[in-house]
């Protein structure tokens, strides 16, 4: 395909997810219809469309339009990267149709990217600018300007496995090229041939897995010993579990309000080489108490927009104290499984305050069993998504 017919395809596909179909679903329902589309097409169609929605705002305010439509996301992404969109809407071979009129008079009156109000230029929601701006102080401009670009891609070595420089060499012979983070002991960030991953050697043998690097770094810090008992309480595709047991031998336990999520755990225990035992519903406190439960919660994935960016813009105020509730729900419900001078591990990818201290603030205030170890928050600006850790002590 040509760069102008894939992005005439991201416009379509931007069409479908403004019209409410998630953009996963979208993009594998466009490949599936448009199979003469190669590897190469379906990566570049998928960045369009990403950084499309990672810079919704600012794009639409760019194009010059009132209304969304995956045109004017594509026009105004083209304007605000400093290209001309008539030379790519030109309608010749498989280019997309040139402009309207109406188009080509928007654009000409929109404002210039350096002319936007500072919310839409940095592609915030009104309503969250001012909790972000308290929790990210100075950083605030360049975290969020970080939050309109593709993410990195990070792999945690399996330390039961190798090292990270033994790890290093055997990606680089499969063409994965990695650089150490200093952030955490086992991460690597990918620098050339992320696509080649998930087929690697190094992957199917369980040598790497891919993960963030602040979920790394968090999991890092928790007060793991040897021989113990650990329960990760909302494990979903068990990352968190699978990172932590890496570290140092212990009894695993996962379990999840929604067992399909967990689907994939097996598979990934048998590849990192470890066992986890997962408890259904109901069946939990019967395994317990443990030594240490992980509470790795939902959240409104603020931390994670470059890699979720519909979540910026579906999260509303409504949805946010839903969140809160079951946060709540979720940490008295685990706390309860915590044996004698036992850890409560509580984790978000949030960046917002209400999520994070205050959640975990009230926590305490209603729960005198418990006293605060420590608190970290993670990135970004600098590596990793945003993150949050508290670490709770049974007294
Ligand atoms: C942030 S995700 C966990 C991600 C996972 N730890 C990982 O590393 O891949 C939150 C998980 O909490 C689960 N969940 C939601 N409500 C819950 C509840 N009341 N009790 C336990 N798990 C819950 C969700 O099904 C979801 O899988």
């Amino acid at each position: 395909m040509t760069p102008e017919a894939r992005i005439g395809s991201a416009v379509e596909i931007l069409d479908r997810v403004i019209a409410g179909e998630p953009a996963e679903r979208a993009l594998t329902n466009w490949a599936r219809g448009h199979r003469f589309a190669g590897s190469r097409d379906r990566a570049a169609i998928r960045d369009h469309v990403y950084d499309a929605l990672r810079r919704r705002r600012s794009a639409l305010a760019l194009s010059g339009q009132a209304e969304e439509g995956g045109r004017a996301l594509m026009i105004g992404l083209l304007a605000g990267e400093g290209a001309d969109p008539a030379a790519v809407f030109s309608g010749q071979g498989y280019a997309p149709a040139p402009l309207s009129a109406a188009e080509a008079q928007a654009l000409a009156a929109a404002p210039a990217p350096a002319d936007l109000p500072e919310a839409v230029a940095l592609d915030v929601p009104d309503w969250l600018a001012g909790p972000l701006k308290r929790r990210l102080g100075a950083d605030y401009a360049r975290a969020m300007a970080v939050m309109r670009s593709r993410a990195p891609v990070f792999l945690r070595v399996n330390a039961q496995r190798a090292g990270r420089e033994d790890a290093q060499a055997a990606l680089a012979a499969e063409g994965i090229v990695t650089r150490a983070s200093p952030q955490a002991k086992f991460a690597l960030e990918v620098v050339e041939g992320a696509s080649r991953i998930r087929n690697s050697a190094s992957y199917l043998d369980g040598l790497v897995e891919v993960q963030d690097l602040s979920p790394q770094a968090a999991v890092e810090r928790l007060p793991l010993k040897p021989g113990q008992r650990v329960l990760d309480y909302c494990a979903g595709g068990g990352g968190k579990v699978l990172a932590m047991a890496a570290q140092v031998p212990g009894t695993w336990f996962a379990h999840d309000a929604d067992p399909r999520r967990m689907t994939d755990l097996p598979a990934r225990a048998a590849r990192a080489g470890v066992t986890v035992r997962q408890l259904a519903p109901g069946s939990v406190a019967a395994a317990g108490p443990f030594d240490l439960v992980l509470a790795d919660v939902p959240c409104s994935g603020t931390g994670t927009w470059r890699r979720t960016p519909e979540a910026k813009w579906t999260l509303t105020p409504a949805r946010l104290r839903t969140l809160l509730h079951t946060q709540a729900a979720i940490l008295d419900a685990a706390a309860a499984l915590v044996g004698p001078k036992g850890t409560l591990a509580y984790m978000t990818c949030s960046l917002l305050d209400d999520e994070n201290g205050a959640q975990v603030a009230a926590f305490l205030d209603r729960s005198p069993g418990f006293g605060l170890e420590f608190e970290q928050c993670y990135g970004p600006p600098d590596g990793g998504d945003g993150f949050h850790l508290s670490c709770l002590k049974r007294l």
